[in-house]
């Protein structure tokens, strides 16, 4: 791991969360309070005030359709647009009275084109952000190497590299790495894993879960697609035009409990099977283990025990913990009881991915 205190940044500032870039940082609140942008020349607002509170360490998926502005709004809290109304703190710093280039260095930002120099190595384009921070050579060669372990990517076989000799799937890790290089409290991505097929795709999410687990930034996530959210998020903005919120809840609650029409057009199809895949059969109820029924572990959910039962026509499977000691049994009857059972499913849910 570099050590943080031997360079000298470049920029100075003592202003909030920019004074605290520090080893393995943990990520900080995020307040947009009444926030709007109006584009020069249009009659209507792309974001019409917005508010809503990030905590520190939360993934908040912002979800909505084509064009409601969701881009935009995440957009504003790096200051790539200005808006044109409202307040945005990071950390409780006011980030419209700082220097624009100075913040972005701070925040990270992965979009789906990757954006990753064409001419510059793999390795040169994740130390971008630590070269404009000052940071020395070798701490710039020792956190590449680093960034490349964790994105899986071997540093032996791609740190020089150029981007067009990588996949798409090892591009877009690859521009993961950038964004963290500088260790930002906060990361801002545009439907970063928008352009990979769905193998690759499901693969990237799952790698970048186990990293947040990790790393605990701070991170807003724009997708279209609303079971990337349901698995990605700890809490899910659905939006509407102009950035409206219609509902900003937990992905257990909202699909347990759509707030309207609206919300529930988005969950679309199959409402229950995506709140049976949250459920961790660690917290779902057990009946009796039954002799000779097939098994699944403690952390399946309920939707791989209801796809077992299906798939082996069995009444039952036995639930096993790590040590293959059988825990208990589900059935049909038990996994029906818990969709019944709206509240305590929702709220069993919670924390628990
Ligand atoms: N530079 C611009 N000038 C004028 N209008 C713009 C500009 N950029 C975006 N808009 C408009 O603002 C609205 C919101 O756009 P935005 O890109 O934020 O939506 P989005 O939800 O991210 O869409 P998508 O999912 O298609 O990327 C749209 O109606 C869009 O046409």
């Amino acid at each position: 791991m570099p050590d943080s205190t031997t360079d000298t940044p470049a920029v100075s500032t003592n202003t909030g969360f920019l004074s605290a870039i520090s080893q393995k940082q943990r990520g900080v609140s995020i307040e947009l309070d009444g926030v709007s942008k109006v584009y020069p020349g249009q009659p209507e607002a792309a974001v019409d005030d917005f508010s809503m509170r990030i905590e520190p360490g939360e993934l908040v998926m912002f979800v909505g359709p084509s064009g409601c502005g969701k881009t935009t709004t995440m957009k504003m809290i790096n200051r790539i647009i200005e808006p044109s109304n409202g307040s945005i703190r990071i950390d409780g710093t006011d980030i419209l009275s700082m220097d624009p280039n100075q913040l972005r260095r701070h925040i990270g930002y992965v979009i789906q084109q990757i954006g990753l120099f064409p001419h510059l190595t793999i390795a040169e384009n994740i130390g971008v952000v630590p070269k404009l921070l000052g940071w020395s050579k070798s701490r710039i060669a020792d956190r590449v190497d680093e960034l490349l372990q964790t994105v899986q990517l071997d540093p032996e076989q791609f740190a020089k590299r150029y981007p067009k000799q990588l996949s798409g799937g090892q591009q877009q890790r690859a521009g993961v790495a950038r964004a963290l290089a500088a260790d930002p409290p906060v990361m801002l991505m545009d439907e970063p894993f928008g352009a990979t097929d769905p193998i690759t795709r499901e693969k990237l999410q799952a790698e970048f879960l186990r990293l947040q687990a990790d790393i605990g930034k701070t991170i807003i996530f724009v997708t279209h697609d609303f079971d990337e959210a349901i698995k990605l998020g700890d809490r899910i903005a659905v939006l509407s035009d102009r950035s409206q919120i219609e509902q900003f809840d937990t992905p257990a609650r909202i699909l347990a409990n759509p707030a309207n029409e609206y919300v529930s057009s988005f969950i679309g199809q199959g409402a229950a099977l995506k709140r049976l895949a949250l459920i961790p059969l660690i917290d779902a109820p057990l009946r009796p283990a039954v002799d000779g029924a097939p098994q699944i572990t403690l952390q399946d959910s309920l939707r791989d025990a209801l796809n077992m039962l299906v798939l082996t026509g069995a009444a039952a499977v036995n639930v096993v913990d790590v040590d293959h000691r059988v825990c208990g049994s589900i059935t049909n009857a038990s996994i029906s009881a818990v969709l019944n059972d709206a509240q305590p499913v929702a709220f069993a849910a919670e924390g628990t991915r």
